[in-house]
């Protein structure tokens, strides 16, 4: 299990603050959404929490700081799935996913059974088995997109960073991929993803962080963040917020006059 906490973080790139004082815990046992706008920050919260990128402020891995946290043992702690990745080798769908089991191997070392048996769960979760001997790279947007997912998975890291997992993804495998994060969730790890469809994030999620303008405007359970009042003030965009299951369920109307 792992705690991640962030505080005061704060990211400048080029002249432009995108991340400003962010201070938030995630614990184990939780699926929080992290919502916003274009451009509010997300990705690069998302990257400051692997130490990705220079920041002022902490990210505490549990008690260890993650900026002096050797790099393997920080991506055996948590597994990230980055935005919208170009893929450059022609590498099998399974040799893929095997990358990532690299954060657990020794240099020089080679595959062994367990790494196998991991590889070949993450690519049965993110239902990808049928597509492990093509090519990655000629792979459709969706089916790259549960590729990748697996690669995230197959760390089997106690936590994991999801950076807009439902890119691509037809309806059917976006509830399906909602599905295996809260799974993973209630399988004690601590699951972050970064989110753009509302009623996926609120049907889903535990906890919702709204971002705007690279701060927290809002942080807490999806009923509570998701109003239309926030959405109007952050999206500029007018809802109807159905309930469904108890949960709001958003629909947007339009643009805020
Ligand atoms: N290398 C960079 N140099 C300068 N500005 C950058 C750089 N990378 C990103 N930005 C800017 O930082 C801001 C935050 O970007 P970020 O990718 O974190 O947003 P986001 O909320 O994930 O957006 P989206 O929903 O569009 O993916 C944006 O305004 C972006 O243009």
């Amino acid at each position: 299990m792992v705690t991640v906490t962030v505080e005061g973080l704060s990211v400048a790139l080029g002249k432009r603050t995108v991340v400003r004082d962010a201070s938030f815990t995630v614990s184990p046992g939780t699926l929080t959404g992290i919502v916003g706008p274009n451009g509010a920050g997300k990705s690069t919260l998302a990257r400051a929490m692997l130490a990705l990128v220079s920041a002022q402020g902490r990210v505490l891995v549990d008690d260890a700081d993650a900026a002096t946290m050797p790099r393997a043992e920080l991506a055996r702690r948590i597994a990230y799935l980055p935005q919208g990745q170009t893929l450059h080798w022609p590498l099998t769908v399974e040799r893929l996913v095997g990358l990532g089991r690299l954060p657990h191997l020794a240099p020089m070392s080679r595959l062994g059974e367990a790494d196998a048996a991991a590889i070949e769960r993450a690519m049965d979760r993110a239902d990808v088995l049928p597509l492990r001997h093509r090519i990655a790279t000629e792979l459709s947007g969706g089916e790259r997109a549960r590729v990748l997912l697996a690669r995230a998975l197959a760390v089997e890291a106690p936590a994991l960073i999801a950076d807009e997992p439902l890119a691509s993804l037809d309806p059917g495998h976006q509830i399906d991929v909602m599905e295996l994060l809260g799974e993973e969730a209630r399988a004690g790890r601590t699951v972050v993803a970064v989110l753009h469809d509302l009623t996926m994030a609120a049907r889903y999620c535990d906890r919702i962080i709204l971002i705007d303008g690279g701060r927290i405007v809002a942080d807490g359970a999806p009923g509570v963040v998701l109003t239309a009042d926030n959405l109007r003030a952050v999206y500029g965009i007018e809802v109807r917020i159905e309930e469904h299951d108890g949960r709001p369920a958003i629909v947007p109307l339009g643009r805020s006059r």
